[in-house]
């Protein structure tokens, strides 16, 4: 049986908004939205793994400050983890998807997610503004 494998996922914070990226590829998944990211390497973390594709996908750097709880299944070969990040450099550009919104609270619903991601948004609510907070 082969290994399930990690991709990660950055959620960028700031200023009580996190950081939202639409996907233009494979064809089912463009047009839907995700939390920037991919496939950790062997030999890499997690963290350096989610600071490179942001490099790659973004051209910025952020730091890791932590992990949302659990894990959610990609199909059977993956699993999506998420970090927290703050943006240490530069300003997000996409090089891979076709838009970006820093979304508040209240404005997660107003993009179609990648299923995998939904359980994490209730996680980020606590930093996000709109929400009461
Ligand atoms: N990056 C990212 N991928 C996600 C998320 N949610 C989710 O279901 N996925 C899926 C989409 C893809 O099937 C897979 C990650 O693929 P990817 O194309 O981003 O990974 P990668 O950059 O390492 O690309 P590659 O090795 O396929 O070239 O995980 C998410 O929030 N971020």
């Amino acid at each position: 049986m082969p290994a399930v494998s990690v991709v990660v996922g950055a959620a960028i914070l700031r200023d009580g908004r996190v950081l939202a990226a639409r996907r233009t590829a494979p064809p089912e998944a463009a047009g839907r939205w995700e939390l920037p990211g991919g496939k950790v390497e062997p030999g890499e973390t997690r963290e350096v793994a989610l600071v490179r594709e942001i490099r790659e996908e973004l051209g910025c750097t952020v730091a890791v400050t932590g992990w949302l709880p659990g894990e959610v299944a990609i199909g059977g070969r993956h699993v999506l983890a998420v970090g927290t990040c703050e943006l240490v450099a530069g300003e997000p550009e996409p090089r891979e998807h076709d838009a970006v919104r820093w979304l508040a609270g209240d404005q997660l619903g107003e993009v179609d997610w990648l299923e995998p991601d939904r359980p994490f948004l209730a996680h980020l609510l606590p930093s996000l503004t709109g929400r009461g907070g």
